[in-house]
């Protein structure tokens, strides 16, 4: 069920993508539009198709068929693509030897991002006492807050975060919850990946659910909850996937 009045554009649309891996379909004809001023939950058992759905948005991986819209538009046509949407994926890291405002400064150079912004995201992440610092000495949690700041550098209206809860502590899960909430509120796009089903259910609005590549749910939480007896998120997405998994034929 979707909310949104009609006047809201969809931001993000992914037409019938799939992604063949030799015989095996990881994304197998998905559709959907991922819609401005809310959170949108990206859920899925491991080897879902989540990740590799996620490098296809970003032109990261080419699509066996199907194709995805930013905007109206493919995202190889972007500009400046880091001024229209910003990604943590997983394993995307900056160079070890660099500092994190080092490696900031050149991202926004090659973005033609103002310099300034450099600042500005290390302050609203979090790491301006640390800009300094070569980013081997960070630990997992100040180097997933550096990839917060990439995503933010190009203040994108769209934003994707594949797992960004990785490696941080109790603070810094709730500090991202608000931030993921803040960008919504200000009428940006945010997708957003996880296995963490409590933390979900606090961040999300609404949730794409996916299994062996296709997908099983596109609904608002509140929805998704409510037509599962058991009535938490966690009871409902493993009912969902496991009948999907009994059911599969991959
Ligand atoms: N480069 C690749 N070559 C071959 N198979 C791949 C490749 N990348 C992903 N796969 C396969 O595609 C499927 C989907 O993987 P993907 O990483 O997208 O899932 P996911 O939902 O992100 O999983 P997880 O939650 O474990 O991160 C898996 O079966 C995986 O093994």
């Amino acid at each position: 069920m979707d909310s949104l009045p009609p006047s809201v554009q969809p931001v993000l649309e992914v037409q019938n993508l799939s992604k063949r891996y030799g015989p095996m379909l990881a994304v197998d004809d998905l559709t959907f539009t991922v819609r401005p001023g809310r959170v949108t939950g990206f859920l899925g058992p491991n080897g879902a198709g989540k990740s590799t759905t996620m490098r296809m948005i970003l032109g990261l991986d080419r699509p066996s068929g199907g194709r995805v819209l930013i905007d109206g538009v493919r995202y190889r046509e972007l500009e400046y693509p880091l001024r229209r949407i910003g990604a943590l994926l997983e394993g995307s890291t900056a160079h070890p030897g660099r500092s994190a405002r080092h490696h900031l400064r050149w991202l926004a150079q090659t973005n033609r991002i103002p310099a300034r912004r450099v600042d500005d995201v290390l302050g609203q992440v979090g790491l301006d006492g640390v800009a300094g610092r070569r980013v081997r000495e960070f630990s997992l949690g100040m180097t997933q807050r550096l990839g917060i700041a990439a995503a933010l550098l190009g203040d994108p209206p769209v934003l994707l975060f594949d797992e960004p809860t990785n490696g941080l502590d109790p603070e810094g899960i709730r500090w991202l919850r608000t931030l993921l909430k803040g960008f919504a509120a200000e009428g940006r796009t945010v997708l957003v990946s996880s296995h963490l089903m409590s933390e979900m259910a606090l961040t999300a609005d609404h949730l794409l659910v996916v299994s062996r590549g296709r997908l099983l749910a596109d609904s608002t939480l509140a929805d998704f909850v409510a037509a599962h007896p058991a009535g938490s998120l966690e009871d409902a997405f493993l009912d969902l996937t496991g009948r999907a998994s009994a059911g599969g034929d991959r």
